[in-house]
């Protein structure tokens, strides 16, 4: 059935007509690494209509999918062997650190699969998908959502719903698996921004991992402050401290895989702070800071997605043409 369906988010906003899609055309997901973000993708995929089944290390976050009702195995090549052969699409959900254990793993047990991620960084990803002979079946992906918390427990099959999911359009990436990429990620709710890896991970360095990083600064100051300052806390500690709540292994395995873009903004960072503290010991106006930051931050609430209807995968020059859009702002938000 066709439906129109207004995806509104912050500042994402795009009206869009879905395209019939039946089961038929939804192959199965392979999930590996069943947290937060792989268990989600799973809950959602299953919920859009995919059939689906997962990998979990530890034996008790396998048992808590099951106890669910989700088919989750702490069994790895089992997990592999049942996509082997088939047209299963197989999701790389572990933190950096542990994506060459699954690259070798999907080389040995299931080498012909389709292969995406979600990792947050994407040029670490794309060399270890290299080395390990799968690039010609892989696409990068990153779901631009998520929270504080770890685990299966946390997991929810809206988590992607109205947000933007990060496609790789690199050199070389073919228009079959791009199109399986793209389309599980609408069918999780979320609208497509096409990039590529570079070219994400210097932006992810000013809006997500600069934001953990002064998340934790933050949060140190704060609790340098003692029980009063702590107890005096309120809105904007909260906001501004969010993220520091997240594992830090896993806020680690973020930010480190992509130290030079986070250094690039975070001196530039160090240079307006240090502008500030010059200005409060010279006893001159903050105006100069406050002024640019509330612009910025108007910037970014009024900015606007606007919907790509001028290129699909496959048509002539297709990633250059999502790669350009993509840049401008743009969204895919169906396929055809
Ligand atoms: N947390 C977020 O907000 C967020 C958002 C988007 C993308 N991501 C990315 O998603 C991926 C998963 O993060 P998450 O938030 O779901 O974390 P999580 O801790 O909730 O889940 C991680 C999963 O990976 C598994 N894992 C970890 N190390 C492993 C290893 N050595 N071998 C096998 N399995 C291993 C864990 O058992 C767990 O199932 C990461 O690459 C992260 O960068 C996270
Ligand atoms: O909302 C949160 O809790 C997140 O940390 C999500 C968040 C981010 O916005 O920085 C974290 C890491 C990602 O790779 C993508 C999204």
């Amino acid at each position: 059935m066709a439906a129109t369906v207004v995806c509104s988010s912050g500042n994402v906003e795009v009206v869009c007509q879905s395209v019939r899609v039946t089961s038929a055309m939804k192959a199965p997901v392979c999930v590996l690494g069943t947290g937060l973000i792989g268990g989600s993708l799973l809950r959602a995929a299953l919920a859009a209509g995919y059939d689906g089944w997962g990998y979990n290390r530890s034996a008790a976050g396998a048992q808590a999918a099951r106890a669910d009702g989700f088919d989750v195995t702490e069994d790895l090549p089992a997990a592999l062997r049942r996509a082997a052969g088939t047209d299963a699409l197989i999701v790389v959900g572990v933190p950096m650190p542990a994506v060459d254990h699954m690259l070798s793993a999907i080389a040995s047990y299931a080498p012909e699969c389709v292969l995406t991620d979600v990792v947050s960084v994407k040029a670490p990803v794309a060399a270890a998908v290299r080395d390990h002979g799968l690039a010609d079946r892989y696409v990068g992906g990153h779901p631009m959502a998520g929270t504080s918390e770890s685990g299966w427990a946390a997991t929810d099959p809206e988590l992607f719903r109205d947000a933007v999911w990060a496609v790789g359009v690199d050199e070389g990436t073919r228009a079959e698996p791009w199109t399986r990429v793209a389309r599980l990620a609408l069918d999780c709710g979320s609208v497509v921004v096409p990039v590529v890896a570079a070219e994400h991970d210097r932006a992810v360095a000013r809006i997500s991992h600069l934001p953990h990083v002064l998340a934790e600064a933050l949060a140190l100051a704060g609790a340098t402050g003692g029980d009063l300052a702590l107890g005096l806390a309120a809105g904007s500690f909260r906001d501004g401290t969010r993220v520091a709540g997240t594992a830090p292994d896993l806020v680690r395995a973020i930010c480190e895989p992509n130290s030079a873009a986070l250094l690039e903004v975070l001196d530039e960072t160090l240079t307006v702070l240090g502008a500030a503290r010059d200005s409060l010991r010279a006893e001159t106006s903050l105006a100069d800071l406050v002024e640019a930051g509330h612009d910025a931050r108007r910037r970014y609430e009024s900015a606007r997605r606007w919907e790509i209807t001028d290129t699909l995968p496959g048509d002539q020059d297709w990633l250059e043409r999502l790669r350009a859009a993509g840049q401008r702002g743009g969204v895919l938000t169906r396929l055809s």
